[in-house]
């Protein structure tokens, strides 16, 4: 029977990455994306750009927007320092399913909570459910057309502190128009672009990094 592509993904990381190191998950994924079958993963280029975000925030608390495989959920939580915890949403079971075999692969099943579900649903019971004050910072990588919305959410629920940062793939490809005007309009919000390409390819693409200013 045919296999699906987040199958094909976790088949390659069972078969060339190290149980419990997430650095050759994250490799086994680019490679394979790379060189064999194109997938919507962040990838090696904007990675690096997501890693030094991470690392200078230096999260407690981070919340993903869209798990898919797990490529993201493992490149964060590898540098999360301990007692830190990343939820992230994932809307399509069959992605989730794959996604905490990669987590669990990867051994940073400890740092993950999984949340299957849509963000507009569970945004608001994040404090009643996870007992979360504020996230530190946001990964937003799920449907293009849910960033604004889902922002709004976040304010309206109190999920932002002063502070909080928001980092959004594809503001240039597949692109978010009316996140980037929103945000970038907004007094509330500093941001910056970082200029990368998609994942994988030579096409233009970068992330928009904003700090919540309360
Ligand atoms: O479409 C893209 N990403 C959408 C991602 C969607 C992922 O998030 C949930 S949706 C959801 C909904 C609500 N709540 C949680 C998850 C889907 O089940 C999928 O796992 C995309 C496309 C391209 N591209 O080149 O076409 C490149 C990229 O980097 C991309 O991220
Ligand atoms: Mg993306």
């Amino acid at each position: 029977t045919q296999s699906t592509q987040p199958q094909r993904i976790l088949g390659a990381v069972q078969k060339n990455a190290t149980r419990g190191d997430p650095r050759s998950v994250v490799k086994a994924i680019d490679q394979y994306c790379r060189n064999k079958e194109w997938a919507m993963n962040v990838g090696d280029e904007k990675g690096c750009i997501l890693d030094s975000v991470v690392s200078e925030v230096n999260p407690s608390t981070v919340l993903e927007l869209g798990t898919y495989c797990g490529y993201s959920t493992v490149r964060i939580a590898s540098l999360l320092p301990p007692n830190a915890k990343l939820f992230t949403l994932e809307f399509n079971p069959h992605n989730a399913v794959i996604a905490r075999q990669v987590i669990a692969w990867a051994g940073v099943e400890d740092k993950v909570q999984l949340i299957e579900g849509a963000s507009g649903d569970w945004i608001p019971k994040m404090k009643e459910h996870y007992g979360v004050k504020t996230f530190d910072l946001v990964f937003l990588d799920h449907w293009k057309d849910r960033y604004l919305p889902d922002t709004k959410l976040l304010e309206e629920c109190g999920l932002l502190r002063k502070g909080s940062v928001l980092l959004a793939d594809n503001v240039i490809f597949p692109g978010a128009p009316e996140y980037l005007e929103y945000i970038r309009g907004n007094q509330r919000y500093e941001s910056c672009f970082f200029k990368s390409h998609l994942e994988y390819t030579k096409a233009l693409d970068g992330l928009e990094k904003s700090v919540f200013l309360g």
